[in-house]
């Protein structure tokens, strides 16, 4: 079995005296793609944040290969290499493209050329102020910026909502190349759920904050059951 690159372990966290997550526990392997499903308000976003550690764990633990990450600051956990892709897009508008990359970037593999191969459209507005973008592209910029700090593992929050389907396809072939092709481990929260589970290849539904049910993205696609039940979806057939 693959290393664990970002486990959860028995968590619990939340706001205050508010718990949100309880018990959950989940394993991402390296090269590892996970969906994170479960309808408004169920504490998908709030995961993310306990990962990155901007909401504190009051029970279990949060691991990064291996090391207890529980109690370490935000910012050393990106430096570590958990990669934060916010749901607000997250550029810097007096900037181009091309600085908003530099500025972002750290050294590895991921650099202007291979995140441009992976973005051609923002290499051809290179040039562009961050705020001459469209939502998409800014959408696109967010997650380039985030690749050029050569994370570990990027957690990307709702990267298509409020996008037109065009940019989406260009967005979910992006990030299919990134994680089939260029084996770059990913955790995605999506409401919709179709798409997450195609681009994915393990999934979790979070009900009430905590794990309601878990299997292979490929599994949950066919289990129209479990769709319907967690997320009130009804697929159509095929
Ligand atoms: N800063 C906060 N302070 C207190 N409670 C919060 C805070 N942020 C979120 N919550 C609460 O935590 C719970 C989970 O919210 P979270 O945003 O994690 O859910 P979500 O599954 O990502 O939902 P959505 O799909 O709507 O983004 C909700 O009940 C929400 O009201």
């Amino acid at each position: 079995m693959a290393e664990a690159l970002l486990e959860f372990r028995d968590v619990r966290s939340g706001y205050g005296e508010a718990v949100v997550l309880d018990n959950v526990s989940f394993s991402l392997p390296e090269g590892g793609s996970m969906a994170v499903l479960g309808r408004n308000g169920v504490g998908k976003t709030t995961l993310f944040l306990t990962a990155m550690g901007f909401v504190r764990v009051s029970r279990g633990s949060v691991f990064y290969k291996g090391q207890d990450i529980s109690k370490v600051p935000s910012y050393k956990r990106a430096r570590l290499g958990v990669g934060w892709v916010p749901q607000e897009r997250d550029i810097f508008p007096s900037l181009t493209v091309e600085e908003n990359l530099i500025v972002a970037a750290r050294p590895g593999r991921w650099e202007l050329n291979s995140v441009y191969g992976l973005f051609p459209r923002l290499k051809e507005r290179r040039a562009n102020m961050g705020n001459q973008l469209s939502g998409g592209e800014q959408q696109m910029l967010t997650i380039a910026r985030t690749l050029m700090t050569n994370p570990g593992v990027l957690l990307l929050d709702e990267p298509f909502e409020g996008l037109a389907p065009i940019i989406v396809e260009e967005l979910t072939d992006a990030v299919r190349t990134m994680s089939e092709r260029e084996g770059m481990a990913l955790m995605l929260v999506e409401q919709h759920a179709e798409v997450a589970l195609r681009l994915t290849k393990d999934a979790i539904i979070i009900e009430r904050g905590s794990i309601a049910h878990s299997a292979t993205s490929a599994e949950l696609l066919e289990d129209r059951d479990t769709l319907e039940r967690y997320l009130g979806l009804k697929l159509g057939a095929g």
